[in-house]
């Protein structure tokens, strides 16, 4: 069963589940299963009867979180909670899905799985009260914190570089936040792996390998692509948005490699997601 179906993350897991051919898929993208609607949730659970749980669903609108914590708070807490209790009632597996904005912002090397969180965004610290209130309600949950997601469809950094790279002849981009891009693709396959193995319950990094600045991102996206716009890298402090970003999100991902194998680097997936770009 994938709740959030419609997302870019959701897309893939149908995409992964397929791949496996062992799995009867039960999608449900918002129209079909809202995370705040309980009859909704028990329409799913009854019709689709599932051995697991993946939860793709989420407020992810980084910067309008701000003015509407209410609303992220709906789906990334209580929403997830609801669907992480009703798994755990039935006996089902969950997966949900995290991000490296939960983190303290204070490391120089990557991060694991048991340093500090903190939370410097609205989106952020719904992040992560969900996970909190999902290992509350279902200790036997796999959390997946990623980070920098993408892919050729969708609402994500690659497809805005691509429409203002067209648009304009030079973009400044912010320089001083690293992190990994990772594929959403990626991803998914990870989270099936990370299912099917004995991993105990709890939280799991996943990241492409390689580290990226914003800058290096779009730069490389430029360069995949052909597109000729100047850029220009620049501080934090230079591009003001209402949500304040980490300025260090590297995530070690020695744990969830175990049962999942080791990452690709980002360059290689960004690679082959624009080869899905026409
Ligand atoms: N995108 C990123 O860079 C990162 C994402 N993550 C996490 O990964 C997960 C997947 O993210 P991603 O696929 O990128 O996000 P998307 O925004 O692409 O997909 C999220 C989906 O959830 C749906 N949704 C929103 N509210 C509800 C609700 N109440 N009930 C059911 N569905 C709902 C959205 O529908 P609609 O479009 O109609 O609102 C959308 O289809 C999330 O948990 C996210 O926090 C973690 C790190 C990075
Ligand atoms: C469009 C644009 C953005 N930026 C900066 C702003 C920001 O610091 C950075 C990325 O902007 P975005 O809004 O695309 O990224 P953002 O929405 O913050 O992406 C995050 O989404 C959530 C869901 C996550 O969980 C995170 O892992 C992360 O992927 O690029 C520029 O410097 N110049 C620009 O022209
Ligand atoms: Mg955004």
């Amino acid at each position: 069963m994938i709740c959030g179906a419609g997302g870019q993350l959701g897309q893939k897991l149908i995409g992964a589940a397929r791949a496996s051919k062992e799995l009867r898929i039960f999608a449900y993208n918002r129209s079909a299963l809202d995370l705040t609607k309980p009859e909704d949730l028990r329409a799913a659970f009854a019709e689709a009867k599932p051995d697991i749980c993946f939860n793709a669903a989420a407020y992810t609108a980084v910067d309008r979180a701000e003015s509407e914590p209410d609303k992220a708070r709906e789906v990334n807490v209580e929403g997830a909670a609801r669907l992480a209790a009703a798994c755990h009632q039935r006996g089902v597996g969950f997966v949900h899905f995290s991000t490296d904005y939960v983190y303290d912002d204070g490391y120089n090397r990557p991060l694991r799985e048991s340093d500090r969180t903190l939370g410097t965004s609205v989106y952020a610290r719904t992040k992560l009260e969900g996970e909190n209130e999902i290992m509350r309600h279902n200790p036997d949950a796999w959390i997946i914190r990623t980070s920098w997601v993408y892919a050729e469809y969708g609402h994500n950094f690659l497809r805005t570089m691509m429409r203002l790279g067209q648009e304009r002849e030079s973009l400044s981009i912010v320089a001083d936040q690293v992190g990994s891009p990772t594929y959403a693709a990626d991803l998914a396959a990870a989270a099936l792996s990370l299912a099917a193995s004995e991993a105990p319950s709890g939280i799991y990094n996943f990241a492409n390998s390689g580290v990226a600045s914003w800058y290096d991102f779009a730069h490389a996206i430029f360069e995949k692509a052909g597109i000729d716009c100047h850029l220009k890298p620049i501080r934090t402090e230079q591009y003001p948005t209402p949500a304040k970003r980490p300025s260090y999100s590297v995530l070690d991902t020695q744990k969830i490699a175990a049962y999942a194998g080791p990452p690709r680097h980002w360059r290689e997936a960004l690679e082959e997601c624009m080869k899905k770009i026409t």
